[in-house]
């Protein structure tokens, strides 16, 4: 993994507006994206999910603008240049990044912002003032993790051990103490959502309290 690169706290300091966001991060396969799915399906208007930028190419049924922004190196480089990143890292291979409009678009609708971000994106976050709620959703061993990502049919085979170098790394730097607020062993998806609401209920109560008044 080669070091993302934070952008300066100010252009955080724009992005704080509205109900504390989430980080939901974790090794690939770990099973984020399918909690994430199941919380923004549950409630529908109360989260809102930061659509990062990504070099990588698209999978079968994954849309640009909802799943990610698709764009080339070029592009992506161009708007880092411009600052328009909050943060954004080389991953497997590619680039990553979540930009200042992707958390302004979802804050605009006084939503919680929920960003799926790896290790070095919680690092260079925490050096701003977004200020989230940081969870590591991780696998109950590195096997079922590979079987997991084998069974999903996204990865070469050079891009699955990609991933499981980083998956290790990973694992490893989640043992910093304070690093995330949450650690949630996705064994039975039903427990680890249940841990997952459980965490965010206060936000939730929030945001829906302020709909009100
Ligand atoms: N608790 C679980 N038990 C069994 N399979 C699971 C569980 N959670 C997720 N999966 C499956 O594991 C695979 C990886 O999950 P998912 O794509 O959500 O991971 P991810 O952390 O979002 O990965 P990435 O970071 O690569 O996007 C998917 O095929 C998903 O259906
Ligand atoms: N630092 C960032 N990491 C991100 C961002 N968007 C996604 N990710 C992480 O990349 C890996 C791989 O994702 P995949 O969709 O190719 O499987 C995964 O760990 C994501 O959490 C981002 O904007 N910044």
């Amino acid at each position: 993994m080669i070091l993302g690169r934070m952008r300066g706290a100010g252009i955080a300091r724009a992005v704080m507006q509205g109900p504390r966001p989430v980080v939901l991060s974790g090794p690939s396969g770990a099973g984020k994206s399918t909690l994430l799915k199941k919380l923004l399906k549950d409630y529908e208007n109360i989260f809102g999910f930061s659509v990062s930028h990504t070099t990588r190419q698209p999978r079968p049924g994954e849309v640009n603008g909802k799943d990610y922004h698709f764009v080339t190196r070029e592009e992506m480089q161009k708007e880092i240049d411009a600052g328009e990143f909050i943060e954004h890292a080389e991953f497997s291979g590619n680039m990553y990044g979540t930009s200042k409009g992707a958390v302004q678009a979802v804050q605009a609708q006084n939503q919680i912002c929920v960003l799926d971000i790896d290790i070095q994106g919680v690092k260079n976050i925490k050096k701003t003032e977004l200020n989230p709620i940081y969870i590591s959703v991780q696998p109950p061993s590195i096997e079922i993790l590979e079987k997991r990502l084998r069974d999903r049919k996204t990865e070469t085979e050079e891009s699955l051990q990609k991933r499981l170098t980083a998956a290790r790394v990973d694992l490893e730097l989640s043992k910093e103490p304070g690093l995330f607020d949450l650690v949630i062993i996705n064994d039975d998806l039903e427990k680890a959502y249940s841990e997952l609401k459980e965490v965010l209920l206060e936000e939730i109560k929030k945001t829906e309290e302020s709909r009100k008044s």
